[in-house]
């Protein structure tokens, strides 16, 4: 489907995009390639003219005709090695109308000019007209227009100076306007060919990226969807804190990497005292904005280590890595006191927001944290049983104990 559009996009006669700034980008891709081909061809040319020389001498002879002949080749073979060096400095003048038309028009004029100044060698001329007509096709590439031009002018003024001055009858002349007739068509099909292949490949090329570019696109944002999955599977929409699942995930890191360092870890259980009361006094709505103040005071004053998910409902949990019960004491005490100093929803009512704290270390012939936060929640229901808004630290070397911090 693609490959039949860009088909219908070129030009029939020329083979080249019918979009002019298509054509433009497809020429300046392929410019240094054709520069260098370019190049190889006015070497050749220069070399052809001068070479041809030798055989004009072997002619005509040190003759004025010679000298004439010389002069003109001199003439193309130092045009056709200027183009070379211009081409060489600036690779764009390839599709330039200068410099390279007038010395092939030049050139085309000496083939010309040959028939009267050597009349007497038509019968190999003619042959060598014909592929010099085939080389401007195929030899110069991407400027078929122009080539077709000069050709014509070459083919027409061949077949006049042939009339006019080497005296050959109809009949050779009518066989010398069909080969380089037969020569013009099979090298502008070709050229024509060349150039259509070459810009269907470009075309596909340019395909073949724009579908990797969108793929890639595609590619970047499924990743970033995944992303955001993953971000979401694992955070409590409320309070964009870690869920429970996530935060056990990363708090069982955070236990090996303690084991082998041979750090301690404490586990903390934060439960909000009478939070049905607010839910019931003030609102769902209000009860969230409550829990998502405490779950941001909590998120703020603990460490950049410490881990914070929330349990459920408006239990949260920490996980408090490189600290003993006695920086944990001092950490969830603080909190506990900056918890008390939040706003309450109804300041006239007189009563304060109260957190209470169970905190257990995780001891170390233990490899998970299953027993550390059962502790920590026994720990947390004493709080509330003894009274609420207090930090209690389960010990249990002689069962659970625990120790009333403020209240
Ligand atoms: N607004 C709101 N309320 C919630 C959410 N999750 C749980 N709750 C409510 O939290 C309240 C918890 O009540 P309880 O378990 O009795 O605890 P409490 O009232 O804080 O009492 P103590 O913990 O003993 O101090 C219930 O009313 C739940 O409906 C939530 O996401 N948003």
């Amino acid at each position: 489907m693609e490959r039949e559009r860009d088909e219908l996009e070129l030009t029939p006669w020329s083979g080249e995009f019918k979009d002019r700034l298509q054509e433009r980008h497809f020429r300046q891709s392929v410019r240094d390639d054709t520069a260098e081909l370019l190049r190889t061809a006015m070497l050749v040319g220069a070399l052809m003219f001068l070479l041809l020389g030798l055989a004009d001498h072997a002619l005509l002879g040190p003759s004025a005709s010679f000298w004439q002949l010389l002069g003109l080749r001199l003439l193309v073979s130092a045009g056709c090695l200027l183009t070379w060096w211009a081409v060489r400095r600036d690779p764009d003048l390839t599709f330039r109308f200068l410099p390279l038309n007038p010395v092939i028009w030049l050139g085309c004029t000496v083939i010309i000019l040959i028939v009267p100044l050597r009349p007497e060698t038509i019968g190999t001329h003619a042959p060598a007209t014909a592929v010099a007509v085939m080389a401007l096709y195929l030899f110069v590439p991407n400027r078929i227009p122009w080539m077709v031009a000069a050709n014509l002018y070459l083919t027409l003024g061949f077949l006049t100076a042939m009339t006019v001055w080497a005296g050959v009858p109809g009949s050779v002349i009518l066989i010398q306007g069909i080969v380089l007739g037969f020569a013009n068509t099979v090298g502008w099909l070709t050229a024509r060919r060349l150039a259509r292949l070459r810009r269907q490949q470009y075309a596909s090329l340019l395909d073949e990226r724009a579908f990797c570019q969108r793929l890639q696109g595609e590619i970047q944002e499924r990743k970033r969807l995944e992303e955001r999955l993953r971000h979401m599977a694992g955070t409590d929409e409320l309070t964009g804190l870690d869920n429970r699942r996530r935060f056990f995930e990363r708090a069982d890191r955070a236990l090996r990497r303690a084991r082998r360092h041979g750090s301690p870890m404490t586990l903390c259980m934060i439960d909000l005292d009478h939070f049905k009361t607010i839910n019931d006094r003030y609102g769902h709505a209000t009860g969230d904005r409550v829990l998502v103040q405490v779950a941001s005071q909590c998120r703020t004053h603990i460490r950049d280590i410490d881990l914070i998910g929330r349990f459920g409902g408006e239990e949260f949990v920490v996980a408090l890595p490189d600290a003993d019960l006695g920086q944990a004491l001092e950490i969830t005490e603080r909190l506990r006191r900056r918890i008390e100093g939040l706003p309450h929803p109804d300041p006239a009512a007189g009563d304060r927001l109260t957190v209470t704290i169970g905190i257990s270390r995780v001891e170390a012939d233990e490899d998970a944290l299953g027993p550390a936060l059962k502790r920590a929640d026994e720990a947390l229901y004493r709080g509330k049983a003894i009274g609420r808004n207090v930090v209690m630290v389960a010990g249990h070397d002689e069962g659970p104990h625990l120790s009333v911090v403020d209240g």
